[in-house]
């Protein structure tokens, strides 16, 4: 389609012959079919866009040629395909090789369109102008030339007739070709016409396509759309299908199970059925059983209506006899109230009676002087038997051997007072000089003596009252004295269990107890506690931080209210004895203990625990300041016997000990000659321990010594020698103790 116009939109060119036209032809035929070729791609409308042109097909050119064809085939008898006019417009154009004319039309021609110069190419000899130019005066040549003159001249009014001709038909020809322009032009006309249309159907075609290509897509999305409700649809019809499919089965099952149930239940009914069934056959045996009872029971019911009128006379004398016993229990009841009351009173009287007697007890002590001594054996210990070569056994000889043993390490000592135990007797044997046994016994009274059987509780039982009186405003101190290992920690602080407890827990129990009991007369007692070693003549706070302190405590007396204190030392709040019992065990923790040959746990240091106890009663403003001083003195032993003599530290602690145990023995003989004197200088100063103890060493206080020894035959010599100091102290008389109470 594109060539078309380009082979028609040069009309000026020259016109093309017969070869021109066909090749024209062929090219329009070609254009032609390649439309046609194109026109089949067109959508289907076009041969519709087509039809309206019927009249004026699209092959116009075909037809013109045919045409131009037969009118030249008609008004010739040359055909356009001769030679001669395709040459003499070829020649006018490119080739001159044919001889100059000779006519003015022809010369004309040729001058118009022949170019000078190349005519004497084919002939050299020849000018080219002859009758213009100077004529040479050879005379053959200008014959021959004239001759020639002559031929081209026939020749030229031969060829001026077929010019003629030829220009007729060139005319005939132009003529034809102006018809060929103009149904070139027509059809030009129609084929631009038909291009409008081609685009304007193009155009349409184009917006038909568009048109097209967006209901595909709109097509597209919508199906799109409706696949996916469709799916959603589908989905939603699955879920629910299944949906019904579970509920389906699940109310398959649950009716599976009431059926099921139902079974169950017709089974039982039918079983409830058969026992019932048996039941009444039970029942029915029972009935006819029960009628024949029935007639048996009446009769019985008679005699028993006759043995019901006998009890009913017997009941009627029974309740005579039960009002006659009411009358009895409430005259009891009004006995027993007035015992009651009694009671009461009695119970009233014997508290009186407590503190009278308590009263009495403490005048009698004040009567027997103030330093008491008790005395105590400690038993023969499986530590104190020699380490055997070879372990004992457990068999009966093993037992009757350890025995043996004990007995023969025990001294000889008894206690023929089985009555008021306040006897003891030593019995030694020694060489004379002479070399003979001598036999010595020496007897010893003390305010009570207990065997090695005797329990902690017994010592305490004897104690307990001294103990308590510091709640009455006594300064009481107990002290236990003895050799190392004779049992003086053990009397004091005890052992772990409740039966093995010491003095001191056992004390502050008591005390703690009767604080208790005397609150009901309107005492408020504010308990603290204070623990003291005595090492080497230097004071150690047992309840301050780390094993020693290293604070310098002194000792303060107060003249006024009889007490003392220490400085820097820890004075600790007390509100149970529990809690006195753990400040024990910390102490008890901390003392120094340093092995000897004697005790492997001896115990090298005076300790001292003090409870102060002062009370308030609110009824009557009385107040009252006691303190219970419980001491657990250093071993008593000679420095010999001890074997510390090679030890430098040893020797210090024994030395030290000594020599405040030797003070403490001063004191209390001074304390004993005051009561003769009056006016003796009594030495406390002269150890730590009696400086300490000054206010419950005085005469004001109450003093109990507890003597401790060992029942070992080997320890005999420093046990009489115990003896020996405890007896000097209980011979002292060192005043009577006074009660620190005052009125506020
Ligand atoms: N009455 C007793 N009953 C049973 N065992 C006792 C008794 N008295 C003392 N003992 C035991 O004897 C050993 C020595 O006693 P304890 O340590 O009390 O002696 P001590 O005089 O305090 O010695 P130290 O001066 O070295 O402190 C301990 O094992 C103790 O348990």
């Amino acid at each position: 389609m594109s060539r078309l116009p380009r082979l028609h939109s040069s009309p000026d060119r020259p016109v093309a012959g017969p070869s021109m036209v066909s090749t024209m032809t062929s090219l329009k035929r070609k254009a032609i079919t390649e439309d046609d070729e194109e026109a089949m791609d067109q959508p289907k409308k076009l041969p519709a866009i087509g039809r309206g042109h019927q009249s004026r097909p699209l092959q116009p050119t075909r037809n013109a040629t045919n045409l131009t064809t037969s009118r030249l085939n008609g008004t010739t008898s040359r055909p356009l395909t001769r030679p001669q006019a395709p040459n003499l417009t070829t020649s006018r154009t490119t080739r001159g090789t044919s001889a100059p004319p000779t006519s003015s039309s022809s010369r004309s021609l040729y001058s118009s369109t022949r170019q000078p110069a190349k005519a004497p190419t084919t002939r050299k000899d020849l000018p080219i102008r002859t009758a213009s130019g100077p004529t040479r005066c050879i005379s053959e040549d200008d014959k021959k030339i004239q001759a020639i003159a002559n031929k081209v001249e026939s020749w030229q009014s031969m060829h001026g007739n077929k010019l003629a001709g030829l220009e007729a038909d060139m005319a005939a020809e132009r003529s034809k070709v102006a018809d060929l322009e103009a149904n070139h032009n027509f059809l030009r006309k129609q084929l631009e016409d038909a291009k409008t249309q081609e685009l304007l159907k193009q155009r349409e075609l184009s917006n038909v396509s568009d048109e097209i290509e967006a209901l595909k897509k709109r097509h597209a999305r919508e199906l799109k759309d409706l696949e996916f409700d469709l799916k959603r649809e589908v989905t939603a019809a699955k879920d629910e299908l299944a949906n019904m499919k579970s509920r389906h089965a699940r109310e398959l099952m649950d009716l599976e199970m009431d059926v099921k149930k139902r079974e169950r239940e017709i089974q039982q009914l039918q079983e409830d059925l058969r026992l019932c069934r048996g039941d009444l056959e039970r029942e029915r045996e029972t009935v006819s059983t029960l009628k024949s009872t029935i007639s048996h029971q009446s009769n019985a019911r008679i005699a028993l209506g006759t043995e019901n009128h006998a009890l009913q006379s017997q009941k009627t004398a029974l309740q005579t006899e039960l009002d006659m016993y009411l009358a009895t229990i409430s005259s009891l009841n009004l006995k027993l109230e007035a015992s009651q009351k009694e009671i009461d009173a009695l119970k009233h009287e014997t508290m009186e009676a407590e503190t009278a007697r308590r009263k009495l007890h403490n005048m009698v002590q004040e009567l027997k002087g103030n330093i008491r001594v008790f005395c105590r054996v400690r038993p023969v210990l499986p530590s104190d038997l020699p380490s055997p070569e070879t372990p004992p056994d457990s068999s009966s000889s093993g037992f009757d051997l350890a025995e043996r043993l004990k007995e023969e390490m025990r001294a000889n000592i008894a206690f023929p007072d089985r009555l008021d135990h306040k006897e003891i007797v030593v019995a030694s044997s020694s060489e004379s000089a002479t070399g003979q046994e001598r036999k010595e016994v020496y007897n010893f009274n003390f305010d009570r003596v207990f065997e090695p059987e005797s329990s902690q509780a017994e010592v305490f039982e004897e104690i307990s009252l001294l103990a308590q009186s510091c709640t009455d405003g006594y300064n009481v101190c107990v002290f236990a004295y003895g050799q190392t290992g004779s049992g003086k920690s053990f009397t004091m602080e005890g052992g772990p269990t409740a039966t093995s407890s010491g003095m001191i827990p056992r004390a502050v129990e008591q005390v703690f107890q009767v604080a208790e009991e005397l609150k009901r007369k309107g005492w408020e007692y504010k308990m603290e506690g204070q623990f003291l070693e005595i090492y080497n003549e230097t004071i150690n706070d047992l309840l301050g931080k780390g094993e020693f302190d290293k604070k310098k405590h002194e000792i303060k007396h107060d003249p006024k209210t009889n007490s003392t204190r220490v400085t820097d030392a820890n004075v600790v709040p007390l509100h149970s004895p529990t809690q006195v019992r753990s400040l024990l065990a910390v102490a008890q923790s901390r003392r120094s203990v340093a092995a000897t040959l004697m005790n492997e746990r001896s115990s090298r240091s005076h300790s001292v625990f003090t409870l102060r106890i002062s009370g308030h009663n609110v009824n009557t403003g009385e107040r009252s300041e006691g303190s219970l001083n419980l001491v657990d003195l250093a071993g008593s032993e000679r420095l010999n016997a001890s074997g510390t003599a090679a030890d430098k530290d040893r020797l210090k602690e024994t030395q030290s000990i000594n020599r405040s145990l030797s003070a403490l023995g001063d004191v209390i003989a001074a304390l004993g000659e005051k009561g003769e004197k009056g006016d003796k200088h009594i030495p406390y100063r002269n150890s730590k321990l009696t400086y300490l103890l000054q206010n419950s060493l005085s005469g004001n206080s109450k003093t109990l010594m507890i003597l401790n020894l060992s029942p070992l035959a080997a320890h005999l010599n420093e046990s009489l020698t115990s003896l020996r100091f405890a007896t000097k102290v209980n011979n002292t008389t060192i005043g009577t103790a006074k009660k620190q109470v005052r009125t506020s």
